[in-house]
């Protein structure tokens, strides 16, 4: 097993994106992992809709919450997802326009994949991207660096955020020289969601755009932090 690995190294991970005020993280993490698997088996890296999970996969709630694995099989049911570009997100829920000839990508099956960090990382250097539920407690005024929360604090059996796992690396402090094994996790958040109830100029002006860093999440990696290898799974694609 390599000490880092990094997806986004080789094409598999689109950039950033932002849910705005819409409970729909499960369809980022499910477009996440389906962009991710076909890039690898393809060598084609398009951008995903996420709207049209939200619009038309019946077995999830759109902006009031899913669960990539429900989102495989709509996928799969549907007949395939469509692009970004011909199927827009808008944050909101929709009527479904899912058109089936215009169909980017086609997901065939998923799995479980397994909660031992290791076997997880091996895996995800083997095959891709992983779609992760997570509790997001450490997420609100995460500002950078490690998180490694108290279990207390972030209980691994409280899952209520959907993210994606692109990779993982090894931080060693400044000071004390501590070893923090850690994930690579993408997140769908523009800004956290308490800064939405700051006047934008505030935000603009000191944190930049993008949430965490620069869209990204490092948590603490080998001891099952915040549930993140509680609920890993991947879509299969033909
Ligand atoms: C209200 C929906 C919130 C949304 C994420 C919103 S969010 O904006 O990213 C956010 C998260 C945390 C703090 C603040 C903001 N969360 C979800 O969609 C999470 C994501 C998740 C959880 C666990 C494992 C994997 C993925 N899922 C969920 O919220 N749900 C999972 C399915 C459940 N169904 C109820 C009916 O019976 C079938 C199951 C509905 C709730």
């Amino acid at each position: 097993l390599p000490t880092s690995f990094d997806w986004r190294e080789y094409g598999a991970v689109t950039p950033i994106k932002n849910q705005g005020m819409c409970g729909s993280c499960w369809a980022f993490s499910t477009t996440g992992n389906v962009e991710g698997q076909w890039a690898i088996k393809h060598k084609n890296l398009y951008s995903l809709s996420e709207q049209e999970l939200v619009d038309c996969d019946s077995t999830d709630q759109g902006c009031n919450g899913g669960l990539p694995e429900n989102a495989y099989e709509a996928i799969a049911k549907l007949g395939g997802l469509e692009s970004e570009q011909d199927y827009p997100y808008d944050g909101e829920d929709e009527q479904c326009h899912f058109n089936k000839s215009m169909v980017q990508v086609t997901v065939n099956g998923s799995l479980e994949l397994p909660e031992d960090e290791i076997m997880l990382a091996k895996w995800l250097v083997k095959n891709g991207p992983i779609s992760i539920g997570i509790n997001a407690n450490a997420l609100q005024f995460y500002m950078g660096g490690v998180s490694h929360p108290f279990k207390f604090l972030c209980n691994p059996a409280d899952l209520d955020h959907g993210m994606l796992i692109v990779g993982f690396g090894v931080h060693t402090t400044k000071y004390l020289h501590r070893r923090q094994p850690y994930w690579l996790v993408k997140n769908s958040w523009a800004y956290p969601v308490f800064k939405k109830t700051l006047p934008f100029w505030i935000v603009k002006n000191s944190w930049g755009e993008q949430w965490g860093e620069q869209g990204y999440y490092r948590v603490y990696r080998g001891d099952g932090t915040c549930g993140v290898n509680k609920m890993a799974t991947s879509c299969i694609v033909p």
